[in-house]
């Protein structure tokens, strides 16, 4: 299938306007003046040369078969995912911990090919909630790593399968080496149209809220707009999902038969339907998958009317 290459190897990233971030994000945007990093290279190698994995079987999506039953007019366009269980998965099978994060990353690529498979538009996955810092340092440090490995060896996909990727979350929070990989993925990626990708890292749905609060606060601060101006649309160009096209996930799917929303996106969830799976995310592939949208299908939506 051809695909769309819009990358540029040296991102144009203009100097953003003091409002553009609050105050307390001023130091990740310090980070997109830094020179060419060496990630930005990694993106151009995984553009010329073939990244790990093969190219996925993309097809038009019109030439894409469906599974039975599954309806291509009542797709949800905006899927977002809790991956739980990868600790679980790893204790049930006496592996150490890393190894179910690592299984829960073929877990979240195979999802990823079958959205773009079945046309869904826009996944969101929960990868690193904001009290996920309190686990243990050695944890915390593998995943940071394991971000970076699987961005980095992924590249070459997003960029074949015009894959857009967004990070949503308190990235100053994360190694600067990785915030560097994101913020550059991010830019290099922002006119891929086929999916968007949006991995939520150092996030809460509280963090979300507050700093759209600070953003609307300074606005009205500095006389941009007045208080009696906020409303629901103007809070929800400030949320972090003002990143993408679809900001209110259609379908929350929760792995691990835990039956809670533990803080992910908590404004955009407000009329989203909740699919909850005994599976755990290492687990979760594309039968259950499929059992979830069968299930979204066929829900009645009716937005309190
Ligand atoms: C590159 C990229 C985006 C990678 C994503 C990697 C990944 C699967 C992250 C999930 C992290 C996480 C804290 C899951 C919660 O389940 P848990 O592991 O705490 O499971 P438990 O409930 O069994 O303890």
């Amino acid at each position: 299938m051809p695909f769309s290459l819009h990358f540029s190897p040296t991102p144009l990233i203009t100097a953003p306007s003091p409002l553009s971030k609050p105050s307390f994000l001023v130091p990740y945007y310090h980070t997109l003046h830094a020179p060419k990093s060496p990630l930005c290279s990694s993106m151009e190698h995984a553009l010329t040369h073939q990244g790990k994995q093969e190219a996925f079987d993309l097809r038009p999506e019109d030439s894409q078969t469906l599974p039975l039953g599954l309806r291509r007019d009542a797709m949800p366009s905006h899927v977002a995912v809790i991956m739980d269980g990868n600790r679980r998965w790893a204790r049930l099978r006496d592996l150490p911990v890393r190894s179910g994060y690592e299984a829960g990353v073929e877990s979240l690529r195979k999802i990823v090919e079958i959205c773009c498979k079945w046309g869904i538009k826009v996944l969101s996955v929960f990868a690193f909630s904001s009290d996920n810092w309190f686990r243990p340092k050695v944890e915390v440090e593998f995943l940071m790593s394991l971000f970076e490995r699987g961005m980095q060896e992924d590249t070459g996909i997003f960029f074949r399968e015009n894959i857009r990727i967004s990070v949503i979350g308190d990235l100053t929070k994360l190694p600067k080496a990785l915030q560097e990989l994101m913020v550059n993925l991010e830019e290099a990626t922002k006119n891929n149209t086929l999916f968007q990708l949006i991995v939520a890292v150092s996030y809460s749905g509280h963090y979300d809220v507050v700093q759209a609060c600070q953003r609307l606060a300074l606005k009205a601060k500095c006389g941009l707009i007045e208080p009696s101006d906020i409303n629901v649309s103007l809070m929800e160009q400030e949320l972090e999902t003002n990143c993408t096209e679809f900001p209110h996930p259609d379908l929350l799917i929760r792995t691990s038969g835990e039956f809670r929303i533990s803080n992910f996106m908590l404004w955009q969830l407000a009329y989203t339907e909740l699919y909850f799976a005994q599976s755990l995310w290492p687990d979760f592939g594309e039968a259950e998958f499929l059992k979830a949208l069968l299930a979204f299908q066929q829900r009645q939506r009716r937005y309190g009317v």
